[in-house]
């Protein structure tokens, strides 16, 4: 378990991370979501003990990270990409790792295979692409075999195979109980992947959440409905709780209730649809909506209108 008591890190006069608390807990995967600058990074090197809160406190398992006798059994982490020797190889990169934490080398073997690696294990470094990198990488958070797994960006740049795997991978050790996190500032992808949704932009918390439970929220955007009674429709649509208004000459858009009950209350009165379709919101738009005030570099209408010019 990842606990974060009401942390802030300030560098100077910039507070990168701003009162944050949340909990990342056993069972499931934990998406750390926010845009750039958000303080994902910060808020992970101070679980680590690479940096250190300016006030609250950071736990795994209870516990301060210096706190734990052999940390790498509890926490495993992979943080932005690591400097591995290019000339050495992938096996010779985990066993140096190993020796040094006193991790025999049949959990080396074991890491290879769990990764995906065996086919590269006797490569250099060096000429690995950017997904057998991460593999590696996880490949090295998972060698202590801890209980809590911390990944910083774990599918930034892989493709959909790549990112699948990491799925994979990470559901699996969900269900055999470990608590796994990791940052994205990519909503979408990282839906597909974690279920429990930490938010953040500007160093704050805009939202604990689940994947599920944003997906109703995006879907409670409203129905289309296109009919050729407009004006009836939306009289006889008319109650407390329900917001109807009209979008085009034959077309309205009903809050309030579902599409089901406005097919029902139009075919009572005879009334022709031409159109009853539920509004969704995808989860990308609702993650913008959380995130627009605490993007640091937002482009504003101008830098957006020419940046497309010059693309044109
Ligand atoms: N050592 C530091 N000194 C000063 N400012 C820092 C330092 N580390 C981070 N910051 C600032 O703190 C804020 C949060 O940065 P952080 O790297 O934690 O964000 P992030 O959410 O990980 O972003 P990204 O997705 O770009 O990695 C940023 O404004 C960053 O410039």
């Amino acid at each position: 378990m990842i606990e974060v008591r009401e942390v802030t890190k300030r560098y100077g006069t910039k507070t990168a991370v701003d009162r944050l608390s949340f909990v990342a807990r056993p069972g499931q995967v934990t998406g750390f979501l926010g845009p750039n600058g958000a303080g994902k990074s910060t808020t992970m090197r101070m679980v680590v003990g690479l940096d250190r809160p300016t006030s609250g406190e950071v736990l795994v398992n209870g516990r301060r990270y210096a706190e734990h006798a052999a940390p790498l059994r509890e926490i495993g982490v992979l943080l932005e990409a690591k400097a591995v020797h290019p000339g050495r190889t992938a096996v010779s990169h985990l066993l140096g790792l190993a020796r040094t934490h006193g991790i025999p080398r049949r959990r080396v073997d074991e890491v290879i295979d769990l990764a995906g690696l065996g086919q590269v294990a006797g490569k250099r470094v060096g000429g690995f692409s950017l997904g057998m990198g991460q593999r590696l990488g996880i490949a090295a958070a998972l060698l202590g075999d801890p209980s809590v797994i911390m990944l910083d960006e774990p599918v930034n740049g892989l493709d959909p195979e790549g990112v699948l795997w990491v799925r994979n991978l990470l559901a699996g050790l969900a269900a055999e109980g470990r608590t796994v996190m990791l940052s994205s500032h990519l909503m979408s992808e990282t839906a597909l992947i974690a279920e429990h949704l930490v938010i953040v932009g500007r160093g704050r918390l805009l939202a604990d959440t689940t994947v599920a439970d944003l997906v109703a929220q995006a879907a409670g955007g409203g129905v289309r409905v296109a009919t050729s009674h407009p004006g009836l429709l939306r009289d006889l649509l008319s109650r407390p709780g329900v917001t109807v208004t009209s979008t085009a000459s034959e077309e309205l858009r009903v809050n309030g209730l579902t599409s089901r009950e406005i097919g029902m209350i139009a075919a009572e009165h005879r009334i022709p649809l031409y159109e009853l379709v539920p509004h969704q919101v995808s989860l990308e738009e609702a993650f913008m909506d959380l995130t627009r005030d605490a993007v640091e570099y937002a482009a504003t209408p101008e830098t957006t209108r020419v940046l497309q010019e010059a693309t044109r």
